[in-house]
């Protein structure tokens, strides 16, 4: 098998969204969760996007892990490798998007590399060097209380230039608009001025496809699954994909339906209220599940109580909180301990309810979701049609189960406001 394109992604959610691109595009993509072993035997594919849990994780683990990731993507001759972080630049003055890049390039022997974290269709653009959610600058988006990452500057290449040694410019708007030749000029100069990272401007899917056409032949590109969306035309024009058939068909699913989420995006909490506007849902307490496995069992109660009333009715269990709540939380348990409290009881839940019948699960959160992903042994992700941008029904087989489990893995901020309850109506 030999790949055109190779996707290391620093979290799980963030796969899923580069690889929905790309099958959208007509790319036959296969999401592995984690690097695969040597022998694991993967069916034939355009791109294979590895998931990490890279996003949160210290620096240096961040990069050991995405080079192993390179090395087995690069073993089976990706001919680009595109590292997925967030469309919201998520990450801290530390890393871990500037020391994972630079290790990527050295290990590529590549002396610059792109970061378009554009996302337009999703509300995600870049002017400036400044990124936007919708009409607001990063730092005034909800993204300023992340429980993780905060994201208190908009200006990326003050953002980034934070959190490496080399230098950081920019290919502005004006630029690109002068089109791919011209944008192509001011890479070469920066490269030759000694500009390792270049943030890119993009406001829409003009500027995408141009960009795509600029890097489709460099080694390393990255940055949102904005780009992801322009490079199979790119990667076609240069003749490196064949023609088949749809490359998002699932087999049909079956079992009970439930939403587990640990996302705390503004999004998500209006996604919730609408759900609980017209079905079961229950709150965790974080400080509660601290003291002992009480509440976490009577989580489970609730959720068997409504299997029992409609195995097929939707329910959702959420940690989620608005930001107020979240911090007097990190303030008692601390914020690594709290995250990680929720993370393993949604974990143990999905697990649990998965055993006793559930069949069609969305997580909610990039971090929740690597939680459970891992905790159910999943290894690969078949990648389904879209629900919202950037979010797709995938499936995957588990272990010891004859039926496979449908799995929506939903970005924070991702979604319209009824995804929670149309998702489950929309799945084939
Ligand atoms: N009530 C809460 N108090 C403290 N931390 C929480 C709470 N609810 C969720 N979290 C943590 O917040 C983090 C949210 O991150 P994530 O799952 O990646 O969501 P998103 O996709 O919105 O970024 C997780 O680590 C989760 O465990
Ligand atoms: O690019 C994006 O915005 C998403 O793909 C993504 O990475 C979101 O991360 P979470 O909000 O942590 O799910």
């Amino acid at each position: 098998m030999s790949l055109v394109l190779g996707g290391i992604a620093d979290d799980f959610t963030g796969a899923t969204d580069l690889a929905n691109n790309l099958v959208r595009g007509g790319m036959r993509t296969v999401q592995v969760i984690g690097v695969p072993e040597d022998d694991q035997v993967l069916e034939d594919a355009d791109a294979v996007i590895i998931a990490l849990k890279s996003r949160s994780t210290p620096v240096e683990e961040a990069v050991l892990d995405s080079l192993a990731a390179l090395a087995w993507l690069q073993a089976r001759g990706a001919r680009q490798i595109f590292f997925k972080y967030c469309s919201t630049f998520d990450s801290t003055p530390r890393g871990n998007i500037g020391p994972v890049a630079e290790a990527l390039m050295a290990a590529l022997d590549t002396p610059q590399t792109v970061m378009v974290p554009a996302f337009p269709v999703n509300g995600r653009s870049v002017y400036q060097g400044h990124l936007f959610v919708g009409d607001r600058l990063l730092n005034d988006s909800g993204m300023e209380q992340h429980p993780l990452t905060p994201m208190t500057d908009a200006d990326l290449v003050r953002v980034l230039g934070a959190q490496t040694d080399r230098p950081v410019g920019l290919l502005a708007h004006a630029t690109l608009a002068g089109g791919a030749d011209r944008a192509i000029e001011r890479l070469a100069s920066l490269r030759e001025a000694g500009t390792a990272h270049v943030i890119c401007d993009s406001v829409d899917e003009q500027d995408l496809a141009v960009l795509a056409e600029v890097t489709a032949d460099l080694p390393l590109v990255t940055g949102g699954s904005g780009l992801a969306q322009a490079l199979p035309e790119a990667y076609r024009a240069r003749g490196w994909l064949a023609p088949h058939g749809d490359a998002a068909a699932l087999a049909p699913s079956s079992g009970g339906c439930a939403v587990l989420s640990g996302s705390c995006s503004r999004m998500t909490l209006a996604q919730i209220e609408a759900f609980k506007a017209r079905h079961p849902g229950l709150a965790l307490d974080p400080l509660r599940l601290s003291e002992g496995d009480a509440h976490r069992d009577e989580a489970l109660q609730f959720a068997r109580q409504c299997m029992a009333r409609d195995p097929q009715a939707p329910f959702l269990i959420h940690a989620s909180a608005d930001s107020e709540a979240v911090r007097a939380v990190q303030d008692r348990l601390g914020t690594e301990r709290a995250g990680a409290l929720v993370e393993e009881t949604l974990a143990w839940l999905a697990r649990t309810l998965v055993d006793e019948g559930i069949g069609r699960l969305i997580v909610a959160g990039g971090e929740t979701s690597g939680a459970v992903v891992s905790a159910l042994s999943i290894t690969t992700l078949r990648i389904g049609p879209q629900i919202d941008p950037g979010v797709p029904w995938t499936q995957a087989s588990l272990p010891g189960r004859e039926t496979v489990l449908s799995l929506a893995l939903k970005s924070g901020n991702f979604g319209g406001t009824d995804f929670l309850t149309r998702a489950f109506e929309v799945l084939p």
